[in-house]
């Protein structure tokens, strides 16, 4: 799926978070937005996902003006939202189930994502019987288990270890270029921003090079 965002203006109540903001995201790529705390990233992500009215400007998915949510457009946050009664497989089932997939194929994709992050063994596993990196794995294959075309994440290692954290980053870039799903990645971690990015823009500085150097100093303004 392609992102065309054009001059786009949205905040909460009066003031503005976003002032005209222009972006475009090419299908497949997987884009890094990075930038200080409170500058507005979860803002233009809402946006984008349809969770948050525009004041002006447009953003077109495919096209197609963003209206409200969608199940094409995913959104990974940092908490996992996992429900704590249900276990790892029928967690990942849930979506699946309210999309309509009957009982036997929601089943078997849920294990083969299941499968695809590492937790073949842990389906039957309630979320607190997981570590947080599990559970995030967990939140991933729920996710792409619907199949989205865009998916949007915010900040959804920020709670992980270091550890854990390059291993999911290492996860998530493999999985989603397997599956050429076009992705918005929110971070304020250059490491992180480094690591993912094909392109990284840096809000209210534009597109920066992919290096450390560079992001950090459009970060620091
Ligand atoms: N629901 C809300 N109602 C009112 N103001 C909000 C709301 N959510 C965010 N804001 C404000 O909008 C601004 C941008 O917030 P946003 O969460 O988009 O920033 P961010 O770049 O994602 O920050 P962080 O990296 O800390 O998550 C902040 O000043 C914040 O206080």
């Amino acid at each position: 799926m392609s992102v065309v965002i054009e001059g786009l203006t949205a905040g909460y109540g009066r003031t503005p978070v976003l002032r005209d903001l222009d972006l475009v995201v090419a299908p497949g790529e997987l884009l890094v937005v990075a930038g200080p705390s409170g500058c507005g990233k979860s803002t233009l992500l809402r946006a984008v996902a349809g969770l948050l009215p525009i004041t002006a400007g447009r953003v077109l998915v495919d096209g197609e003006p963003v209206r409200g949510t969608s199940r094409d457009r995913a959104v990974v946050f940092q908490e996992d939202g996992l429900l704590p009664w249900r276990n790892a497989l029928r967690n990942v089932e849930l979506p699946l189930a309210l999309g309509g997939v009957g009982r036997p194929e929601r089943r078997a994709r849920a294990r083969a994502w299941l499968a695809r992050v590492g937790l073949a063994d842990f389906e039957r596993y309630l979320p607190r019987e997981l570590s947080g990196g599990m559970r995030q794995r967990v939140q991933l294959a729920r996710t792409l288990a619907q199949g989205p075309k865009l998916v949007l994440m915010d900040e959804p290692f920020g709670a992980l270890d270091a550890q854990t954290r390059a291993a999911m980053q290492e996860l998530v870039v493999e999985v989603l270029r397997e599956t050429g799903t076009t992705t918005i990645f929110v971070t304020h971690d250059v490491d992180e921003a480094v690591r993912l990015g094909d392109r990284v823009v840096v809000l209210g500085a534009g597109e920066v090079d992919v290096r450390r150097e560079a992001i950090l100093a459009a970060v620091m303004g």
